[in-house]
């Protein structure tokens, strides 16, 4: 049998009005495993019909995308094949993000004209002032005394200079900005992005985000400012040449035009060497920080040569890259330098010939031998500005690729949901695979349905994608097939922020930010006052925070929180938000009883409140019976539905059986639980707690 994997969507083309686009896929056979072919298969849609996924049964539209950006400046001097390339639009939109510098670089500009020309002098200086020295009868232009002469060169120099430093200020800040601004959009973007593109490191965010900004930053600036420099040094000096000796630059021209081509050859040879050295840096820095991030494993396992193996590989290919970069600068830069030596040796014995027969002076060819250096040394900076640009549009390409990607669930799309809004919650026949492992069901027919103000614990075996329905839940996902409505309405229809907004989310293992207890309880609620920070945490049973020396200002850099209440200050953060849902997935670990009593005493609490829905996942049985209602999840589907003593009391239920397996290895031997002892108790009455 044919087996048929679509991995992702590559390209889209517009052929006689419709939309196509081409999906990558891979045919596989299982009765000859060897068989496997890549394909790519073109599916035909309506022009203006925007699928944004391969999922049916999608109701928010993609937003359109943003109309073609106007064509570039570049694309009026440069041939059509550029101009339409992505190259060209990647630098049309770095050159649109120097835009807000306009005038810090326009600034820079003058000040570079002023420099340039000062600098541009020195060489007309120099020749005259040794045609002046060489002279028998020595005269000084405009009758000025040499003293005064000095003086004014003098003068000259230091405004030169000085304009030189400021340009560098001005264009070096302008830099900073542009990658400030860069990074932060590029930091927005990925935050926008489905976790699944994200955590799978297949967005290869940070690189982006630390690397790829430096390298756009630093061509937009720095390099645009070098590279003005040396355009306006070398057609002046060149200028200055045609002025002393019209023949003698004649002779020096020949050696531009072949120098110009390897310089622009070279710089697209960079450019893609440049694509590729990021990637290859990106797939080095995953491989170090899946390591670096679980240290304590790999020393654990004593696993640093098989970590260290796999980095040296990386690190060899970012190597190798690099070495194609060095040899290709090498040949280019020995033959550019051996060019320019030639050109001076030939302008020597031509210009000396011409010293001889009187046509021009000694200064004027020493002029002019100056001015070859700074046309050579303008040229040469050409070339790099040449290629660092290559290597900005490289980068671009990278950061726009994530700045302009439409993420898998639109983040700004749909229409808003009250927070007061409740309804019913409805799964509706949902089908789910997750996009990296197509193919593997891991919810197939599942349906199931809470009333507002209703509790139901979800419970199934270990990876039977308990976890996964408040994934679906939350829209890190969506399914692909069936529907969730929420009220009657297909939550897709809701602009995700807004949904996120009704849902109070407590995972199993509650990440806590840098800050304090409080900054803490109030992530993503920053009008959170610090009464109501207090309430949640007593209505949370966060005593524990009534009793340290800075309370709710306490650092949590400098506390080690048990288990617990790590759960309970979860529960404090998404009770402030007054959800419509609570979504809640109990910790395995084994709490203590102190502990697990206070987090099933918070978690009673929320139950009695008949305004929030409560879908937990559980694995404490203490836990599953505080449920008015339990479900059983098995092979992607609900098997059995009902109150603790109702599943508990039937002998062959699922539920009894998962429970006594679960008991079972806990206890580390075969026992017969007595269920009935489990149910819950009516909560202790408990010591009052020192609030203040
Ligand atoms: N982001 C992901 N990408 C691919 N597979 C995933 C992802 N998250 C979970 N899975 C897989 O999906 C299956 C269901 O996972 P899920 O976490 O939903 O199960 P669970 O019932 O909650 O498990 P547990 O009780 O151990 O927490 C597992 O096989 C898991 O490995």
């Amino acid at each position: 049998m044919l087996g048929l994997h679509v991995f992702s969507r590559t390209r889209t083309l517009e052929v006689s009005g419709c939309r196509h686009l081409l999906f990558r896929t891979t045919w596989t056979s299982q009765s000859a495993p060897s068989f496997n072919r890549r394909a790519f298969v073109p599916v035909a849609f309506p022009k203006h019909y925007r699928p944004y996924s391969t999922q049916p049964n999608e109701i928010a539209e993609k937003p359109a995308r943003p109309p073609p950006p106007k064509p570039s400046i570049l694309s009026r001097f440069l041939p059509q094949s550029f101009a339409a390339s992505e190259s060209a639009s990647s630098f049309g939109k770095i050159a649109a993000l120097a835009k807000p510098e306009k005038k810090p670089l326009l600034m820079a500009v003058g000040l570079l004209f002023v420099s340039s020309s000062i600098s541009l002098s020195i060489p007309f200086t120099i020749g005259k002032l040794i045609d002046f020295f060489s002279s028998t009868n020595p005269q000084m232009p405009l009758g000025l005394s040499l003293w005064q002469t000095s003086t004014i060169l003098l003068l000259m120099f230091t405004a030169g200079a000085m304009a030189n430093a400021g340009r560098a200020l001005l264009m070096r800040m302008a830099g900073q900005r542009i990658v400030a601004r860069l990074r932060e959009r590029t930091y927005a973007a990925s935050l926008e992005q489905e976790v699944e593109f994200v955590e799978k490191g297949e967005g290869d965010v940070l690189s982006r985000l630390s690397v790829d900004t430096s390298i756009v930053g630093e061509s937009v600036t720095q390099n645009l400012s070098d590279g003005l420099r040396a355009v306006v040094m070398s057609s002046v000096g060149l200028g200055a040449m045609f002025y002393i000796s019209p023949k003698l630059t004649m002779l020096m021209l020949v050696v531009v035009p072949p120098v110009s081509l390897g310089a622009v050859f070279y710089g697209r040879y960079l450019k893609k060497l440049s694509n590729q050295t990021q990637e290859a840096v990106g797939e080095m820095t995953k491989v170090a920080s899946e390591s670096l991030s679980a240290l304590r494993t790999v020393q654990a396992y004593n696993a640093h040569e098989q970590e260290q193996l796999k980095f040296h590989e990386r690190i060899g290919h970012v190597l190798s890259l690099a070495k194609k970069e060095a040899t290709a600068s090498a040949i280019f830069f020995g033959t550019t330098g051996w060019s320019g030596n030639v050109t001076i040796l030939s302008l020597l014995g031509y210009g000396g010939t011409l010293v001889s027969q009187g046509q021009i002076s000694v200064g004027e060819l020493t002029s002019l031998l100056l001015y070859t250096l700074y046309v050579g040394n303008g040229l040469s900076m050409m070339t790099s500005f040449f290629s660092s640009i290559m290597r900005g549009i490289g980068a671009g390409t990278r950061i726009f690729e994530l700045l302009d990607r439409t993420p898998a669930i639109p983040p700004h799309k749909g229409v808003a949901v009250s927070a007061e809004r409740r309804g019913v919650l409805k799964f509706e026949n949902i089908k789910f695979e997750y996009p990296s492992r197509k193919g593997i069901d891991i919810l197939k027919n599942f349906d199931l349905e809470i009333g507002v103000g209703e509790s139901v614990a979800i419970v199934g075996k270990s990876g039977g994608g308990k976890s996964s329905i408040h994934s679906l839940l939350l829209r890190y996902y969506d399914p692909v097939e069936g529907k969730i409505t929420f009220d009657g309405q297909d939550i897709r229809e809701f602009s995700i922020e807004s949904w996120r907004n009704v849902i109070g989310v407590v995972p199993q293992d509650p990440v806590l930010f840098t800050g304090t207890i409080a900054s803490n309880i109030a992530y993503g609620n920053k009008d959170a006052t610090r009464e109501q920070i207090e309430q949640a945490a007593r209505e949370a049973n966060c005593e524990f925070v009534w009793g340290m020396p800075q309370g709710f200002d306490t650092p949590i850099g400098r506390l080690s929180l048990s288990g617990g209440q790590r759960q309970r200050l979860a529960i404090a953060r998404a009770l402030l938000k007054k959800p419509a849902f609570l979504a809640l997935d109990e910790a395995t670990s084994s709490l203590d009883a102190t502990s697990e009593h206070r987090v099933n005493d918070a978690i009673d609490k929320i139950l009695r409140n008949r305004q929030t829905t409560c879908l937990f996942v559980a694995h404490r049985l203490s836990t599953i019976a505080r449920a008015e209602r339990i479900v059983v999840l098995e092979e992607g589907r609900i098997v059995e539905s009902g109150t603790y003593h109702q599943l508990i009391s039937r002998q062959d239920s699922r539920f009894r059986f998962l429970m006594a397996a679960q008991l079972n290895a806990a206890a580390g031997e075969k026992l017969t639980y007595n269920f009935e002892a489990e149910a819950p108790q009516e909560p202790e009455a408990e010591a009052p707690r020192p609030y203040t």
